[in-house]
């Protein structure tokens, strides 16, 4: 909705309904009085006492789509306007169907924040996730339409399984106290625990395999050492499966 106060005198005001680009001349009149208070039809058309052939025409002569394009203009809209997310995710799939969008994935990265907000909740803010959950739904609106992501130069959603997306979900929140607590153990380590800490982190980083046998006799530091480790891995976003022979063991580790 847009209201425009042509004169302070003589006050008129009037709401613009919203109105499709697909929708076409009319589409460009409403830009028109968005912008440029009108007397008449006519007079619309009318830029620097020049006559358009259509709408579309003044609306580009008056420079109203020099920055943005016509996509651009109505999700910079629906966004001020405070339209919901899942609103904005079905007036962008509008767009893309109609043809609307110049270069979809440009439009995409641009409002994908605004377009992903509903799932924030449920993924823990991950802004990967969140986007991949958001274009995952857009995708399934478009395959009713007979489309699919990659039509439109579209990223696929990389949605993990759900066992990978638990471990993220439960461990991702707690990326800064992990980190925290690994680094303080770090602090406290011995040289050996330095060592073996380092060469564990450095092949987990690089994917490299590694089989290490820790033997020290009892109280000399292998639980904390451990549990430093997985602490680190998991602040890196790392899952983490501790596993014992002895199932009460396994407690003694951070997911074990
Ligand atoms: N580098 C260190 N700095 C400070 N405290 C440490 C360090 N290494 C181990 N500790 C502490 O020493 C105590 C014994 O360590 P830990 O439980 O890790 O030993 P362990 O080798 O796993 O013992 P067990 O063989 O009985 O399981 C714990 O309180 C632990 O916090």
């Amino acid at each position: 909705m847009h209201v425009i106060q042509c004169s302070a005198k003589h006050p008129h005001i009037c709401h613009l309904d919203i109105v499709r680009p697909s929708q076409g001349n009319v589409f460009y009149l409403r830009a028109i009085l968005q912008n440029h208070p009108v007397k008449s039809f006519t007079d619309a058309l009318t830029v620097d006492n020049i006559k358009a052939s259509s709408f579309q025409e003044a609306a580009t002569m008056l420079g109203l789509f020099v920055d943005q394009n016509k996509a651009q203009y109505m999700m910079q809209e629906a966004v001020s306007a405070l339209h919901t997310p899942a609103e904005l995710c079905f007036l962008f799939l509008h767009l893309l169907i109609n043809d609307c969008i110049i270069e979809p994935l440009a439009l995409w990265q641009e409002y994908m924040h605004e377009l992903s907000k509903d799932f924030m909740p449920q993924c823990s803010h991950d802004i990967h996730l969140v986007g991949s959950h958001a274009l995952q739904s857009i995708g399934d609106s478009l395959e009713e339409h007979g489309k699919v992501l990659n039509d439109y130069g579209l990223p696929q959603p990389t949605l993990p399984s759900s066992e990978v997306l638990h471990e993220w979900l439960k461990w991702n929140p707690l990326a800064a106290a992990n980190a925290s607590n690994a680094h303080e153990a770090y602090s406290l380590m011995t040289d050996k625990q330095h060592l073996i800490f380092d060469k564990v982190i450095h092949c987990a980083v690089n994917n490299t395999p590694l089989c290490a046998f820790i033997n020290r006799k009892v109280g000399r530091g292998k639980t904390f050492l451990i549990n430093a480790i997985c602490n680190k891995l998991q602040s890196l976003n790392h899952i983490v499966l501790p596993t014992a022979t002895a199932t009460s063991a396994t407690l003694l580790y951070p997911g074990g």
